[in-house]
């Protein structure tokens, strides 16, 4: 950074280089002027009380930036739906979330916006569910003032890119539950499953409007998925997901919607699959780790499917990165590294 010296009378306008500290003998001795503080024309008089007169100030381009302004301007860039953005404070925003939801980022244009010279912007994983209130992304800018063409630059990603950074608030999704196992249809073992569900999908916001039990047959739970479909959102369907020779719910489900991806790179939730009917219905497979492991693949997609976002293959693909828990004694999950790549 260039700097240059000017008289104090010279200097409204310009941004300081260094800090200016007032010392009263006896009484205090502290900060009167911030480094990166642009000189108004009612510093004057207490510049020249401190014995200013002359400044260390920015030599400005008629292009440059100051870092306050830079860091509204990057704030106003990555900011989307339910999203409220901070004053700057040493050029740096924050963003806060506005509503309960989950975080959406757009992370090739955070990518984008992070290889341009001078600018910094960094936020919570992608995915990750928030309050209202809490901070999700900061922002700011490395000198005391940037050149206007790096900001013309990012305003150039976000038109591209759309929202970068936004949170999406839950629908208030009808969930059906198609619990398969001849054991717990007959009654052999006691369902743990539907309240593993049920409590997933109400911490969302959603309620579950159909629940049936159906032995390991494959017509049996294809009619059950049909029936749970006509009245709800997203229909999960527990058990007979793996390999043995009664398992049969990813035939049943392959038989009446679209199967987007059978096998995770989750673990555990290797054999969970994902599927959408023709009418957008989602399909959700759920193997046996869903009930009695802490986390699993469906606390990192459910959460997608109650925004209402379509889950594509290379979704599942991606999870693969940050997909193994490290089945700690005690569960951290959200605050560790699973969904988190
Ligand atoms: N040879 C292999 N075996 C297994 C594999 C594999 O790849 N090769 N994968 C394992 C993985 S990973 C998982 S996860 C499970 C998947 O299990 P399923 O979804 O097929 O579950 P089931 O076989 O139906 O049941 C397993 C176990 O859980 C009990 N269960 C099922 N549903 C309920 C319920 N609603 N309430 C209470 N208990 C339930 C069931 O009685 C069985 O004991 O497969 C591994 N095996
Ligand atoms: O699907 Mo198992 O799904 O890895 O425990």
């Amino acid at each position: 950074m260039r700097s240059k010296k000017v008289k104090v009378e010279d200097a409204i306008g310009t941004i300081l280089c260094h800090d200016i500290t007032e010392i009263v003998p006896g009484e205090k001795k502290g900060r009167a002027f911030k480094k990166g503080h642009k000189i108004t024309s009612e510093d004057i008089d207490k510049l020249r009380r401190l014995g200013k007169n002359h400044l260390q100030v920015v030599d400005m381009d008629p292009d440059d930036v100051h870092e306050d302004e830079a860091g509204i301007f990057l704030g106003k860039i990555l900011s989307g739906k339910n999203v409220e953005v901070s004053e700057p404070s040493e050029s740096r925003v924050n963003l806060f979330a506005a509503a309960d939801g989950l975080l959406k980022v757009n992370v090739d244009a955070l990518m984008a916006l992070n290889t341009l010279e001078d600018v910094v912007a960094s936020t919570l994983s992608n995915y990750t569910i928030v309050r209202k209130g809490e901070m999700i992304a900061g922002t700011k800018v490395t000198p005391l003032v940037v050149k206007g063409q790096i900001l013309k630059e990012a305003g150039k990603i976000r038109k591209e890119a759309g929202e970068i950074v936004s949170v999406l608030p839950f629908k208030a999704l009808k969930a059906g539950m198609v619990i398969t196992g001849t054991e717990v249809y007959k009654g052999l073992i006691k369902d743990a499953f539907r309240p593993v569900l049920t409590e997933k999908v109400e911490k969302l916001g959603g309620s579950v409007a159909h629940v049936s039990y159906v032995p390991d047959d494959e017509e049996m739970i294809k009619n059950k998925i049909l029936e749970a479909a006509a009245v709800c959102d997203v229909v999960l369907v527990s058990g007979g997901m793996a390999v043995d020779a009664d398992d049969v719910t990813p035939k049943a489900i392959a038989s009446v919607a679209e199967v987007i991806k059978y096998g995770s790179p989750v673990l555990p939730g290797a054999m969970f699959l994902m599927a959408y009917m023709n009418d957008d219905t989602a399909v959700i497979g759920i193997p046996a780790c869903g009930m009695y492991a802490k986390v699993t693949i469906l606390d990192l997609i459910y959460p997608r499917v109650a925004v209402g976002e379509r889950i594509r293959k290379e979704d599942i693909i991606r999870l693969a990165n940050g997909g193994l828990c490290r089945r700690c004694e005690s569960c951290h999950y959200p605050n560790c590294s699973f969904g988190r790549g």
